[in-house]
């Protein structure tokens, strides 16, 4: 939803067809063993040769495109490594997903990112390929050396042998649980070949233990853990084990590993000696994981038993705070909006608040969100914390100045996205691999027709599948600004561009706002702050009624929206649509013609001929067979509100005033009350609030200025409305005094 959608994009649509050709072409080979491959040496000269020719570049890096490719789905390996039967490089075919099969090899150079991690392996017979590794973390998480590098062995579960794009052949990897690290003292050591262990290593747990306490301290978390892990393993002490899992935990928690530093601290909360500890990063983990009542239970236990423990009493603050923070709508957003204009990426510490809204069934649209009681226009119904989101950086705040643009490009779907939705595949892939238990809650998010794997863990590990993330994304992802404040809304109000125009590069999932339908009556508005997604209604809402907002800028007309709408599967069949599918051809080729007429007459702003564009705005609406209530005329409120501030700035209240209403009209508002001259004895009452658009707020502001001078007793009315009306665009109102000051000019 607001993502970069580039699918039609005539500068990018070459990278698809390129793509689908190279794909077709690689397609006649599949099931073929070929007899051409290169020898070892070879390819590792070659490889040698590019980073030579890469690090010599002098090519400006100030801004780079990076392309990503879905490539057709697979499934993951769900099969148990005893049940898997060795293969060799020589045998592998191309095309294939050599299913139920291993294949075990080692790292010979140096790994290069671009997409993947590169880097070249040999098998035990000696043979080499390319291997290329996805979704792996980025370089800003975990060094690419330390994922994978010369001398690693790694076994490949079900390997996948291709031509690649620049023709040569070599090995794939997209689920992250089909790679095993194989080390000389880890799990599965048995299965590593004698002449390619190191010497035999002497160390005693102690020493491993000694040498992650030092990778800690490096911060070499991925390394402490398995030096811990091998302590584990050799140790026959029960006290220095429960050290160790102790030390484990910390690495885990500082990896991004909570449900590991979770069970790692299990029991160990129990003994005299490990206790205060381990209640510190079980309170920890529970925290990461956004379970504040279990955070708050570990950490109170911690300060009962140890009030001297420094960190106790502020985490446990910290998590009190949160738990407030899920049943109060009462957010500070003032304190929010101080942290944020230095945080990045801007994720903020603070819980989901879940209005007056639940998840049902919603006949012929799978589920959705549903109110519980009636709410009021304004209410805040959810304030929701990213399940994960990703930062665009603009330039400026990158070194250098440098830009990064980069496509996802899906030769299955013939999508193509600009922006951060690559990187939020590969986070969230990370994020589930790492704590499985949050993979439930996830995958209960939309995801079309695709069928995962049957299993989501195997041999004790979990089995992440790519393409389900992929395919849930693409379904779920929000573009969105970092602020949906007056600065970033600023564009639209001047120069009259939907806020979709403005690109969100920045992009997010978020759990509970993806159960949300789409229609383009909406009764419900987003916006955005950080990693925090805000929903408001627009109306009055009956208890169990179903919220709905849009996913794309409503366009008015049945069949541009069903192609704006095709990746998710649905036509919208609300009344502005319905309108447009079912009015005469005549009268929609009239609407047409009427607003590219309506178009030409505001375009030069200096010299409206304010008569002929009010007969015209009457030839438009005259092209509607239902009333605007039933079918809102979208497109003529912004004129409607310029026409208001022209009037306003020519001290013609009466005029301006009727302008406006006429924009709320238009929208579908009923309101009584509102007119100049105002009526005695009649007051301002909104009747039904009417579909809702990103000024609307200013449309009521005109009025609030008018009746200063000509109706004072409804300045608070109109003041209050608009007031609302902002909350419903940016989220919150404290700030709708300054950017709205009384007696100051819109
Ligand atoms: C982001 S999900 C919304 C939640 C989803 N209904 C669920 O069950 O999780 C988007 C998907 O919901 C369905 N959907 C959303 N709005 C719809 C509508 N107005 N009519 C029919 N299906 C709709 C479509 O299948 C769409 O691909």
């Amino acid at each position: 939803m607001d993502v970069h959608d580039v699918s039609t994009d005539q500068q990018f649509f070459p990278h698809l067809q390129r793509q689908k050709q190279t794909l077709e072409n690689a397609k006649k080979r599949d099931g073929e063993i070929p007899t051409d491959r290169k020898s070892t040496q070879h390819l590792i000269t070659a490889t040698m040769l590019s980073h030579l020719a890469s690090s010599m570049s002098t090519m400006d890096m100030r801004h780079s495109l990076h392309s990503s490719f879905v490539p057709p789905p697979y499934l993951p390996s769900t099969t148990f490594l005893a049940q898997l039967q060795p293969i060799y490089i020589r045998e592998l075919q191309l095309g294939v997903h050599h299913r139920g099969r291993y294949l075990l090899v080692r790292v010979l150079t140096i790994p290069t990112r671009m997409t993947a991690i590169m880097v070249i392996v040999e098998d035990e017979k000696g043979d080499g390929s390319t291997l290329q590794l996805y979704q792996q973390p980025n370089e800003n998480i975990r060094p690419t050396a330390s994922v994978v590098t010369r001398g690693d062995v790694f076994l490949l579960k079900d390997p996948f042998f291709k031509i690649m794009s620049d023709g040569n052949y070599g090995l794939r990897v997209d689920h992250v649980s089909d790679l095993i690290r194989i080390t000389r003292h880890g799990t599965y050591r048995e299965l590593m070949p004698k002449f390619w262990k190191g010497p035999k290593s002497y160390k005693s747990a102690d020493d491993w233990k000694l040498q992650g306490n030092d990778e800690v301290g490096r911060e070499e978390y991925w390394s402490a853990i398995e030096s811990y892990s091998t302590a584990l393993e050799l140790s026959t002490d029960d006290e220095e084990k429960q050290i160790i899992r102790l030390n484990r935990a910390l690495a885990h928690l500082r990896n991004g590993d909570f449900d590991a530093a979770l069970k790692d601290t299990k029991g160990l909360d129990l003994l005299a000696r490990t206790k205060e500890k381990a209640l510190y990063r079980m309170g920890q983990a529970y925290y990461q994981l956004e379970d504040y009542s279990s955070s708050k239970a570990a950490m109170q236990a911690l300060c009962d038993q140890f009030p001297g423990h420094q960190g106790g009493t502020p985490e446990l603050a910290r998590s009190t705070l949160r738990i407030a923070e899920e049943t109060t709508a009462k957010i500070d957003f003032k304190r929010i909006y101080k942290k944020i204009s230095k945080l990045r990426p801007p994720h903020l510490d603070h819980a989901t608040f879940t209005g007056p809204i639940v998840v049902k069934e919603s006949p012929g649209r799978g589920q959705g969100l549903f109110t519980i009681r009636e709410v009021k226009a304004g209410e805040l119904l959810l304030f929701e914390k990213a399940f994960a989101h990703c930062y665009a950086a603009p330039p400026e705040e990158n070194d250098n100045g440098a830009s990064k643009t980069s496509i996802l490009i899906n030769i299955h779907t013939n999508q193509m996205t600009m922006g951060t939705q690559s990187d939020l595949i590969t986070t969230i892939v990370q994020k589930l691999y790492k704590n499985p238990s949050l993979v439930p809650k996830f995958q209960e998010l939309y995801h079309g027709s695709y069928q995962p794997a049957d299993a989501t863990v195997c041999d004790d590990k979990p089995v992440v599948d790519t393409f389900l993330i992929e395919r849930i994304v693409s379904h779920n992802v929000f573009g969105c600004p970092t602020l949906s404040t007056y600065n970033s809304l600023k564009p639209l109000l001047e120069t009259g561009k939907a806020e979709q125009d403005i690109v969100n590069h920045s992009t997010g999932i978020w759990l509970k706002a993806s159960k949300i339908n789409h229609s383009c009556m909406s009764n419900c508005h987003r916006s955005f702050i950080g990693d925090f997604q805000i929903v408001r209604a627009t109306c009055n809402i009956p208890a169990d009624t179903e919220i709905h907002f849009c996913y794309r800028t409503p366009t008015g007309d049945f069949t541009e929206m069903k192609k704006e709408l095709r990746t998710w599967g649905f036509e919208c069949k609300c009344g502005i649509c319905e309108e447009s599918r079912t009015a005469p051809k005549s009268l929609l080729k009239k609407r047409k013609d009427s607003s590219m007429n309506l178009k030409r007459i505001v375009a030069n702003v200096k010299a409206i001929d304010l008569q002929r564009l009010e007969r015209q705005l009457k030839v438009y609406e005259s092209t509607f067979t239902k009333s605007a209530t039933a079918a809102p005329r979208i497109h003529i409120f912004n004129i409607y509100i310029q026409l208001a501030r022209f009037w306003g700035q020519a001290q013609m209240p009466k005029e301006s005033v009727a302008m406006a209403l006429k924009g709320l009209e238009c929208l579908g508002f009923v309101i009584h009350g509102a007119q100049l001259p105002a009526t005695a004895g009649k007051p301002f009452h909104i009747e039904k609030w009417g579909h809702f658009q990103d000024n609307v707020d200013q449309a009521f502001v005109f009025l609030r200025d008018a009746y200063a001078v000509f109706a004072p007793q409804l300045v608070e009315k109109a003041d209050e409305c608009a007031k609302l009306a902002y909350s419903m665009s940016v989220g919150e109102d404290v700030t709708f005094d300054t950017v709205y000051k009384r007696g100051q000019k819109v």
